[in-house]
């Protein structure tokens, strides 16, 4: 059985070399004549998978996404031939969700915000936006949830309107690209609501970026808007708008989902769907692969309050140092290098976090840094 499989999916070959012939190829370069010898292909976001690619493959038999988002899949073509798909949902969820985090930290500590007293509007309540909820509660500070399909499915949550939360002091988009349904993303913030929001707000995209509309939200700025831009992914990558980057406090590669044990939760998830696809009892895990992060271990003397937050979250994760590659490097090295040499980043489970024995909080566990044992 051949697998392809793309080239930038960690522990691909820990996972699949027990499972068949392996095939890496370059995500953006993947062609039909390429692809029309694979059984099982295995994808992330660049690589477009429809009838174009796969109409010279007769043996395919399955499908895999290593991300969550999937409007890079045809899933009706998929499905009208019978080849079996599945992606990753969730897999890097908390990733986006500690990208946002400490998004707000350096913006706090930079314009002396304080981040309990903000009010998040969080614009899609799946496994990100509800991951940065919990994050967001354990700090005390208030969200509220824009989900109407949620909503209408007896979500019991409390939702408000896509209005509503346009009115929050941040904005955090987490919504899949979707140009159908009741409810298209497509552009959900244009010209007409994005030039509503007022100078004192913070608006973050680390979904797709074809969800606000990038020429409405450049024209905004350069007519002199102050909305303060964290911005993770944009229209038509790698190709993007690149005369808004001077007009954001924070932009990076499409990297919120980056994580290490994001990217590589994705291939473990690819892995369990193909062996329940093939029948056969999977035994690896990625526990067994993953390194131990370079800090694992810090020991908190005193009370915990924002200060300390602050310490801990940049620590682990600086968003500070992928803007600085960002603005750097982009034009020497181009979109996708900058994602292909991604530094390693950590999540905060790979940090175990001792407290005082007469703490009086626990919010670091609740953020999502481990427990002693
Ligand atoms: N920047 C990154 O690295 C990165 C990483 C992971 C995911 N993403 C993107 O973020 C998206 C969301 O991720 P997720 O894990 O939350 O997915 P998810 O499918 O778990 O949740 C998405 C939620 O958005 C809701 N939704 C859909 N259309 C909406 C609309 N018009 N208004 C309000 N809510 C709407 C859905 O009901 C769903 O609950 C993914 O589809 C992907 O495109 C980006
Ligand atoms: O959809 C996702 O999981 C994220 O957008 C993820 O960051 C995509 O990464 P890529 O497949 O482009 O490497």
């Amino acid at each position: 059985m051949k697998i392809y499989y793309d080239e930038n999916m960690p522990f691909a070959r820990e996972f699949f070399s027990g499972l068949g012939e392996l095939v890496p190829f370059a995500g953006r370069e993947l062609s039909p004549q390429i692809a029309a010898d694979a059984d099982v292909l295995l994808v992330r976001s660049i690589t477009r998978v429809n009838e174009a690619l796969l109409a010279e493959n007769e043996n395919i038999q399955f499908v895999g996404t290593a991300t969550i988002g999937v409007d890079h899949i045809d899933q009706d073509y998929l499905s009208r031939r019978n080849i079996a798909f599945s992606a990753a949902p969730g897999c890097n969820a908390v990733s986006v969700a500690e990208y946002v985090l400490s998004a707000l930290v350096v913006l706090a500590e930079r314009y002396l915000l304080n981040l309990s007293a903000l009010t998040v509007g969080i614009v899609g309540a799946g496994n990100t936006g509800t991951r940065l909820s919990e994050k967001l509660a354990a700090l005390g500070i208030k969200y509220y949830l824009c989900d109407p399909l949620l909503a209408e499915q007896g979500d019991e949550r409390d939702f408000s309107s896509l209005e509503h939360v346009l009115s929050c002091d941040v904005i955090s988009l987490h919504v899949p690209l979707t140009t159908a349904g009741e409810y298209p993303s497509h552009h959900l913030l244009n010209r007409e609501n994005l030039a509503r929001l007022t100078d004192r707000q913070i608006l973050i995209n680390a979904c797709r970026g074809e969800v606000v509309d990038n020429q409405a939200l450049l024209t905004l700025k350069q007519q002199g808007h102050g909305l303060k831009l964290v911005w993770d992914v944009w229209e038509n990558e790698p190709d993007i708008l690149q005369p808004l980057i001077e007009h954001t406090e924070i932009a990076t590669a499409h990297i919120a989902g980056y994580s290490l044990e994001g990217k590589a939760r994705g291939t473990e998830m690819l892995y369990l769907a193909l062996c329940k696809q093939l029948k056969i009892k999977p035994n690896l895990t990625l526990e067994q692969f993953l390194p131990p992060a370079a800090i694992t271990y810090v020991e908190i003397k005193q009370h915990f309050d924002e200060i300390i937050l602050n310490q801990l979250v940049k620590m682990v994760y600086d968003v500070r140092r992928d803007d600085g590659i960002f603005r750097q490097q982009l034009n020497s090295q181009g979109f996708d290098m900058l994602r292909k040499n991604y530094p390693v980043r950590r999540e905060f489970s790979a940090v175990t976090v001792a407290l005082p024995e007469q703490a009086s909080s626990d919010v670091p566990h609740q953020l999502g840094f481990n427990f002693p044992r």
